[in-house]
């Protein structure tokens, strides 16, 4: 029996994370709001990682935002996601805490990486503008868990996740990721009988989408893994595995699968006033694909899912995420 703290477990991958660790059952899961612990407060995440001593940490709290949400508020972006990084990693190792997992993100990699983006592609171009600052707090993550491994032989790991979805998403419409504003939007046009839906940008730009349960599931393979398989498929200097599933749409054509699932046959707009971010980012998920995981939920599936969800929370009068 492992003591394992999931940081962000009322998130959308923290979430899912706890449900497939509950079904595993088996170990003490230990969780804290951000009411409860605000990981931004140096003193109290001390004190928390203290006093509980885990055995395992999986960092899945963070300050997430689509594209409008990542221009419009950098300063949080930046600093909230820094310093949950510097504390979480430093007081955990503080308090003698072996292994750890945290989650990047795939706008780590330069805006013109080669495509697919593999693991080294990391620190050798410039950044997509509209994310840098979580960018950079997410690339330093990656070096947090690095250098506390280099120098005090900690087995603290990364995760790279492409785009991520599913339910318990945020859906609110200027903030969220392009999946669930689509799912707001379609659903809410198709009700109000509403001839077009415009979606943002050219709709050109092309995008990766993994299903979140794929996301935990894949979280999970790679915080089993034994340190000597791990460190053999990371290189002692290159910490973080890429997941995603190896293939992606264009924003268009993710209109038109969304649209799909609803049931929604008006036209579709595009609005080039609104920015198109990064033209490309595949994952290039060769690496865990060797270690042997895979990701199971096929796109047009996983938006079916998703939608059925939202549909039942609507329905039901359960709360939906819009923050
Ligand atoms: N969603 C996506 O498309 C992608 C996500 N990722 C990464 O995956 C991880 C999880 O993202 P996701 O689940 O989508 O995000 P969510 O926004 O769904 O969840 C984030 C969680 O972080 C917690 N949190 C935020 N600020 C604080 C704080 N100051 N103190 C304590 N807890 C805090 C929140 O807790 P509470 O609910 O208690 O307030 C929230 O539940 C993040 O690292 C993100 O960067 C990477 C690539 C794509
Ligand atoms: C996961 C990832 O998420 C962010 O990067 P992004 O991939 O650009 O994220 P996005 O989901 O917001 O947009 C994807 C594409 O879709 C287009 N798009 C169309 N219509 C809507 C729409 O209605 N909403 C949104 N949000 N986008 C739309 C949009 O113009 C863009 O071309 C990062 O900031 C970064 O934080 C990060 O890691």
């Amino acid at each position: 029996m492992q003591r394992i703290y999931i940081a962000g477990h009322r998130g959308m991958v923290g979430g899912a994370i706890l449900r497939q660790l509950e079904q595993r059952g088996g170990n003490e899961l230990i969780t804290r709001t951000s009411a409860e612990l605000d990981l931004t407060d140096q003193a109290a995440v001390r004190d928390f990682m203290a006093a509980e001593k885990p055995d395992v940490v999986i960092l899945a709290a963070a300050k997430v935002g689509g594209i409008i949400a990542n221009n419009t508020y950098p300063a949080q972006f930046i600093y909230e996601n820094l310093m949950m990084e510097c504390n979480v990693i430093h007081q955990a190792h503080a308090a003698g805490v072996q292994r750890l997992l945290q989650l990047g993100s795939s706008c780590i990699y330069p805006r013109e990486a080669p495509q697919p983006m593999a693991e080294d592609a990391l620190l050798t171009g410039t950044l997509e503008p509209t994310n840098e600052p979580y960018a950079v707090a997410k690339i330093a993550g990656i070096k947090l868990c690095e250098s506390y491994n280099r120098q005090y032989g900690r087995d603290y790991r990364s995760v790279m996740p492409t785009n991520l979805y599913g339910p318990g998403d945020n859906f609110h419409p200027e903030n969220s990721h392009v999946l669930p504003a689509m799912i707001l939007r379609f659903d809410a046009a198709k009700r109000a009988g509403d001839p077009s839906v415009t979606i943002w940008g050219s709709g050109t730009p092309m995008r990766e989408f993994l299903h979140v349960d794929d996301m935990a599931a894949a979280s999970l393979f790679v915080m089993d893994l034994d340190r000597a398989t791990y460190e053999a498929e990371t290189e002692p200097m290159l910490s973080h595995i890429n997941v995603g599933t190896g293939v992606d749409v264009t924003i268009l054509e993710l209109a038109r699968m969304v649209a799909a699932a609803v049931g929604y046959e008006g036209r579709i707009l595009t609005d080039p006033s609104r920015p198109d971010g990064a033209p490309r980012k595949l994952m290039d998920v060769s690496r865990l694909a060797q270690m042997g995981w895979t990701a199971d939920i096929a796109l047009a599936d996983g938006i079916a899912q998703t939608y059925d969800w939202y549909l039942q929370q609507v329905d039901t009068g359960a709360a939906v995420r819009a923050k």
